[in-house]
């Protein structure tokens, strides 16, 4: 794959909140159509990654290429064209509990299309369809699971028909069950429609079950010690951290 046509490379990344270094020589790609998972311990900057990769924060140094084009040198109005290429899924769902969930997913359409309210109205109604939520266009956030907020804030991160969908920590709060079928519906996106997924995720049944490949972050070095797929980490990986993290709680026999 050139250049061009690979969705995402990170290029001697460095992130920082001020004068405080969080992440430095970061270099890893992204495929299309694949799952990437970025992994790491708690407060490694996982998050502060993606939004650099996704066009929200500004790197310190380096850059992030997406299909050839690098998102922190071109102009604002041209980085805005890129990023409204991308569907963001945030942690809580972002919906906002005043409107319906059909009206939520219809706020970006409303915003960035022409569309009529009846189209809108449609195309909401096919994105909550997709994640499995068909027949509750009419329903508040307050009036379904936990589970159902995360489906209704991934079909409103699909409203515009993302090439890549990012995902901040999917499975937070979700019980093991709702968190694997959280899981199974990424999958299906991904197989489907063929969008490029890039994860933030320390949750180990994810990673194991949908990542086709991923970087580990490590805090104390503030770089990243490792990348390949999560299988091939945990039986090539040398590096102990790597294999702490990947064999915690004994969940995964060596
Ligand atoms: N807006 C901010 N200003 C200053 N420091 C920040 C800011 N946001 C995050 N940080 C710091 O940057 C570091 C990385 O944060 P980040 O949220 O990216 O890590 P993470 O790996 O996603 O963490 P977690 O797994 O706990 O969600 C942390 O030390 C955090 O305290």
């Amino acid at each position: 794959m050139t250049q061009q046509t690979l969705p995402i490379i990170v290029r001697n990344l460095e992130i920082a909140y001020g004068d405080f270094v969080i992440q430095r020589n970061l270099n890893f790609q992204v495929n299309k159509g694949e799952i990437f998972v970025i992994m790491g311990g708690s407060g490694c900057g996982k998050t502060t990654v993606m939004r650099c990769m996704s066009g929200l924060k500004p790197p310190s140094r380096g850059e992030v290429l997406i299909e050839g084009v690098s998102l922190w040198r071109v102009d604002p109005d041209r980085r805005a064209g890129v990023s409204s290429r991308f569907g963001i899924v945030y942690q809580s769902g972002a919906l906002w509990s005043s409107m319906t969930l059909a009206e939520n997913i219809g706020l970006p359409l409303g915003e960035y299309t022409d569309l009529s309210p009846a189209d809108i109205r449609d195309l909401a109604a096919l994105k909550l369809a997709l994640v499995g939520l068909a027949g509750f266009e009419d329903y508040y956030p307050s009036e379904i699971s936990g589970g159902m907020r995360k489906r209704a804030g991934v079909a409103r991160a699909l409203a515009l028909d993302p090439n890549i969908l990012f995902f901040d920590e999917p499975s937070a709060g979700l019980d093991p069950i709702t968190s694997s079928h959280l899981d199974d519906l990424i999958v299906q996106l991904r197989d489907h429609i063929g969008m490029t997924m890039v994860l933030v995720t320390h949750e180990l049944p994810s990673i194991f079950d949908i990542a086709d490949n991923a970087v580990y972050l490590d805090a104390e070095t503030k770089s990243m010690i490792a990348t390949g797929s999560p299988d091939q980490l945990l039986s090539e990986s040398a590096d102990p951290k790597v294999r702490a993290f990947l064999t915690r709680n004994g969940k995964i026999n060596l």
